[in-house]
């Protein structure tokens, strides 16, 4: 579903201040996998995403989704397949808005000239679709009331009410308390099964990458250092993947606390 094919990212080329972000990457994503991406500061794991959904354009290589090269194509067109969600939980919705316009608002994403009117039939499919987040009878709250957890959880629902093909999850519970960040991941896996979507996770957090998703991609300087899913992903543990990225790099992991335990 997503290829991407020796894939560069050199930034500011030519100057004192070149930096080679991605070095050749290739991952080839099928249809319904959840792929958890690890890696220390400055690996490139968010030029990863920045790059996939056209944020910044590539310096080499190729992205394909759906079997569609997309490499040249703008953000705003990708953001019709490719939902983000950032680790800033402000970031996905309006604050001064109600919870319905805000929904009516994700609703309507990609329609420029029709409108969907927000009339009684509306608020009711609105309010089963909060259900899962116990916002059904919130329709007319400002979104600046929420919590930041409630607000994450508002943003992953409106982003996959758009119906896009695949999540970029931008270590989107980093910002959250541990309980709410595993609201956040309860919900995450409820919505991608329920929305029959494929995901990636940026995650700094090696035990939520161990036990969500059914792959593993490690990135170190710019590159993926390794690949693993299934019941090989299900083997693993926080002190086997520091012990394999010992044994392939041939140096130590950046031992941040962070890394190892919680976002
Ligand atoms: N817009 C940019 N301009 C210049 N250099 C950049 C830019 N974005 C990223 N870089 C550089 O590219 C490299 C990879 O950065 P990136 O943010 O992708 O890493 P990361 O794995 O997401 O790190 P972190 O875990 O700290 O967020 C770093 O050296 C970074 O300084």
């Amino acid at each position: 579903m997503l290829d991407i094919i020796n894939m560069t990212k050199v930034f500011y080329p030519g100057t004192v201040n070149e930096k080679l972000a991605l070095d050749d990457i290739n991952l080839h994503v099928n249809p319904g996998d959840v792929v958890c991406i690890v890696g220390s500061n400055g690996s490139g794991k968010s030029t990863l995403f920045n790059l996939i959904s056209g944020t910044y354009p590539v310096t080499s290589g190729q992205i394909t989704l759906d079997g569609k090269n997309v490499t040249n194509s703008p953000e705003y067109k990708r953001a019709m397949t490719i939902g983000r969600i950032f680790q800033d939980p402000t970031k996905g919705t309006a604050a001064n808005m109600s919870i319905e316009d805000n929904m009516i608002t994700a609703a309507t994403k990609g329609m420029k000239s029709l409108r969907i009117s927000l009339n009684n039939e509306r608020r009711e499919e609105f309010k089963k679709l909060l259900e899962p987040i116990g916002m059904q009878d919130r329709l007319k709250d400002n979104v600046g009331l929420l919590s930041g957890g409630q607000r994450q959880a508002l943003t992953l629902l409106m982003t996959v009410m758009s119906k896009p093909r695949m999540l970029l999850l931008d270590e989107h519970t980093a910002a959250l308390d541990p309980r709410n960040a595993q609201i956040v991941m309860d919900l995450t896996e409820r919505f991608i099964k329920e929305y029959d979507l494929t995901a990636l996770m940026v995650t700094h957090n090696m035990q939520f990458a161990i036990d969500f998703g059914n792959r593993l991609v490690m990135m170190d300087e710019g590159t993926i250092i390794l690949d693993v899913s299934g019941e090989d992903k299900k083997k693993l543990t926080v002190n086997k993947l520091v012990e394999l990225f010992k044994n392939i790099r041939k140096k130590d992991f950046d031992n941040d606390e962070g890394l190892l335990t919680c976002e």
